[in-house]
């Protein structure tokens, strides 16, 4: 007989914390986000934290190699989308993995034949107007020039005037040599007045652009999430299907862990991958697997050897998973049990399995309680697609500019080849929609507001860790009654008059 649960599952938006004591030393500035990204034992440090605790969503609306450089800089982790082929997702790991603080590889790339209507459009879509001028029109190709902002008028000059007769040429260029540190390459800048410099190797081919503004961020950054080497960290989303040859090439690409990405975890499919990747590299490659929803997923995803797991099924902003075929729960009680799972299991084995509340997301005081109610940390798509640095357009529509959001289960996202439940191709069914999100201005800042709201309100909670945050926090179920009072309400608007 099919059991029921009769307890309703919940979401985030049905509950509120409760204030505990906030002692003297419970401030903002002491508060300590660090988390843990991956499986360690009692007593030991895990081989990877997090220093804050959110990643950026296995999508490709969300995340590329940009993203990850944007987000490890703030001290998170990007997960590279795994829906295109393992050479371009190597590639994009190992951009992330070269990628030097300050040191831009050029996005927005021109040829002389290029015309003055190129320009404009490539100035539409990536917002960038320093352009390189390459031979070939690569990032990488031999520079034959830049194109600024001030080399063109836009009143006066031909739309079909070619790039060749009015970039500024590489004879009046002046350059950097690979090799040249930060420092030096913003000496350079300075002292010739240049709001860029580009670095050229032996045969003259672009390496990367510095801009003037990108050296003072680094020096400010210090909750970055670095290797060893000081290099940035990133995450990849594999699949449970060519694993065996897409971990080895991200692997040799530098990858700091892997994620299976699916809806839904509690599979053989699962359980294979991660063995694979154990007899393959034993502990070395941290792999990540999921999505569950509950105890019995954790405890067979935990067995399997995870070193996190995700947990939601049909939560997120863009899925209709729960429509197209009715699996899912909602995400607090999802979080809540595997919570209460992985925390069974810790006092079982001696062994700590991190968990990750993924989508769902709508304010950032969801954020803070999924981490009161026991999340590691936090998986957002939406969240970070608003921002400059996710790889989709940036449109203007009539109720202002927006960003191109679209789910991995969408037929947009789908085209790509991987896609197949293993049947006929009209069998497929959409499992996300596609979308525009409220384009947001900067990571930095975005992410810069949400963590100090966190903060606040785990001082309210009298906790300056996650830790002892989740170990006392206290959450009241609200009703809707009560949802209503805590906006405003009994007065008239003046934004609405
Ligand atoms: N978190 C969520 O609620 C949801 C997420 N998504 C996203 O959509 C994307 C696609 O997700 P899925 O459709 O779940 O992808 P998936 O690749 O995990 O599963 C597709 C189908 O293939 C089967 N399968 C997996 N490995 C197999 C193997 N080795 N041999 C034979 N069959 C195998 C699965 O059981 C499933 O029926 C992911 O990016 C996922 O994150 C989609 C829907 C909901
Ligand atoms: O039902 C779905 N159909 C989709 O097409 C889809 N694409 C992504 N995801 C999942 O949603 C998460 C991101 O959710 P948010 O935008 O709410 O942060 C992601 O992290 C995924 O878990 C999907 N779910
Ligand atoms: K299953």
């Amino acid at each position: 007989m099919a059991k029921i649960i009769q307890e309703p599952s919940r979401t985030f938006g049905e509950y509120l914390l409760i204030p505990n004591l906030t002692t003297k030393d419970c401030i903002v500035a002491n508060v300590d986000l660090k988390t843990p990204l991956v499986r360690f034992k009692k007593g030991e440090e895990p081989a990877i934290s997090l220093n804050i605790p959110m990643i950026s969503a296995i999508m490709q609306s969300v995340s590329d190699d940009k993203m990850a450089v944007a987000l490890a800089k703030n001290g998170g982790m990007s997960f590279i989308y795994g829906s295109q082929t393992i050479e371009e997702q190597a590639e994009m790991v190992r951009k992330v993995k070269k990628y030097k603080a300050g040191f831009v590889i050029s996005d927005s790339n021109l040829t002389p034949d290029n015309t003055l209507e190129d320009v404009l459009n490539l100035l539409n879509r990536t917002g960038h107007s320093t352009m390189a001028v390459t031979a070939d029109g690569t990032p990488n190709g031999k520079l034959l020039g830049i194109v600024t902002a001030r080399d063109y008028r836009t009143s006066r000059d031909e739309l079909t005037k070619k790039v060749a007769e009015f970039m500024t040429p590489y004879e009046r260029l002046i350059v950097g040599k690979e090799g040249t540190t930060l420092k030096a390459a913003n000496d350079i800048i300075w002292e010739h007045k240049l709001n860029s410099l580009p670095i050229i190797d032996k045969e003259g081919n672009l390496q990367y652009l510095v801009f003037r503004k990108d050296y003072a961020e680094d020096k400010e950054n210090s909750r970055a999430l670095l290797d060893s080497e000081k290099r940035y960290m990133v995450g990849a989303g594999i699949n449970s299907r060519d694993y065996a040859e897409r971990v080895p090439a991200l692997v040799e690409a530098g990858v700091d862990a892997v994620c299976i990405d699916s809806s839904e975890g509690f599979s053989e499919w699962q359980y294979d991958t991660i063995k694979w990747v154990r007899d393959t590299y034993g502990d070395s490659v941290k792999i990540g697997a999921g999505n569950v929803v509950d105890r019995e997923g954790f405890r067979y995803l935990a067995n399997a050897g995870a070193d996190f797991i995700k947990v939601g099924i049909g939560g997120g902003s863009i899925c209709i998973t729960r429509e197209a075929k009715g699996i899912g729960r909602g995400q607090a009680s999802a979080v809540l049990d595997v919570a209460a799972a992985r925390d069974e299991y810790f006092e079982e084995t001696g062994i700590y399995v991190p968990i990750c509340s993924d989508g769902g997301i709508v304010h950032d005081y969801h954020i803070t309680l999924a981490l009161a109610m026991g999340a590691d940390f936090v998986m957002l798509g939406r969240y970070f697609a608003r921002f400059d640095e996710s790889p989709t357009a940036k449109v203007k529509t009539s109720k202002g500019y927006m960003k191109e959001y679209w789910g991995e289960g969408s037929n947009r996202a789908r085209n790509w080849a991987r896609y197949d439940l293993g049947g006929k191709k009209e069998l497929t069914f959409e499992e996300g929609v596609d979308s525009y999100v409220p384009y947001a201005g900067s990571l930095e800042d975005g992410v810069g507001i949400t963590l100090h709201k966190i903060k606040s309100t785990m001082c309210n909670c009298g906790s300056t860790t996650i830790k002892h945050f989740y170990e006392n926090a206290r959450l009241t179920l609200v009703s809707a009654t009560s949802i209503q009072e805590g906006s405003a309400h009994d007065v008239v608007l003046k934004d609405n008059q």
